[in-house]
């Protein structure tokens, strides 16, 4: 039998636990933020780090943070980068279970203080798709009567056991910016990692593979023609936020993304909807 129920974590934080035959699965208010995802018999899809607290307010260094309304650094001062969403409490507003399937969506609300960051009459909404296969999709619907434009990523953290020993592919044919130069054509197929890697790609196929000692993650995005592919690093490492010094060595983020010349315009009365699908293969 499905069970979906509501707890509170040691820290304060409120999350939503579901545990059917096809998956378990943890996922936040605040932020609509999934960290845990288990398909039944197999290891856990997402990766969270050994130094995260859950403390209230930072967000968590894992699982899928949801970017949103902006990806990256915004040209305006004091206007948090990857956006103010993933430090929000959001609502769960529709729960939905059929034959061991489960549909969450969560919705936030923005607040009177947070009207600076958005000004804008839209809806937006986070849905989760609970199988053997985690399915995250971010919605916008444009409520007002003027055009709005906006940048966003669901910003996922994989389990890789051994960044040395991870093939990342499925690049052929895109284009990428990194560290603020380019865009570079991509060489190949496949990405390996040998340094700090932070590529913001363009013009790139719907899906990806990331090749582990655990297995082969494939990871698929839907409404999304950009993704980003970031390892910090030894020395990022080191001065990054919850984040343990050797914790690059286990973790790479493939992200589903709408940024660049991939942006979300969306017209009045328009809907956009950004998915990722992640599984073992
Ligand atoms: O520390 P944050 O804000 O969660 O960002 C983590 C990383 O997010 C990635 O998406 C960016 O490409 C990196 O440059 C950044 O360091």
């Amino acid at each position: 039998m499905a069970s979906v129920n509501t707890r509170k974590h040691p820290q304060g934080l409120d999350y939503v636990e579901v545990e059917t035959r096809l998956c378990k699965a943890r996922i936040f208010l605040q932020g609509a933020q999934i960290d845990f995802f288990q398909p039944a018999g197999k290891e856990p899809l997402l990766w969270v780090s050994s130094e995260d607290d859950y403390k209230p307010g930072s967000g968590i260094r894992g699982g899928i943070p949801v970017c949103w309304p902006w990806f990256g650094m915004h040209s305006e001062p004091g206007f948090a980068q990857h956006g103010f969403a993933r430090t929000r409490n959001w609502k769960l507003t529709h729960t939905r279970m059929a034959n061991e399937e489960v549909e969450l969506v969560f919705s936030l609300d923005i607040a009177e203080e947070d009207r600076q960051f958005w000004p804008h009459n839209t809806a937006v909404e986070v849905h989760f798709h609970l199988t053997e296969t985690l399915k995250v999709t971010l919605v916008n619907r444009n409520l007002g009567d003027t055009t709005v434009s906006l940048t966003q990523a669901l910003h996922t953290y994989f389990p890789i056991k051994d960044i040395h020993a991870l093939t990342a592919k499925g690049f052929s044919g895109a284009k990428y910016i990194e560290f603020g130069e380019g865009p570079y054509a991509q060489e190949g197929d496949e990405v390996r990692f040998v340094r700090e890697t932070d590529r913001v790609y363009t013009d790139l196929g719907e899906v990806q593979t990331l090749h582990t000692p655990d297995g082969v993650i494939e990871v698929a995005r839907e409404n999304s023609r950009s993704a980003v592919l970031w390892n910090p690093w030894i020395d990022k490492s080191k001065w990054l936020a919850r984040f343990g010094d050797e914790d690059y060595l286990t973790m790479v983020c493939l992200e589903a993304a709408n940024v660049l010349e991939d942006k979300v315009v969306l017209e009045p009365g328009q809907t956009h909807a950004l998915s990722t699908s992640i599984r073992w293969l």
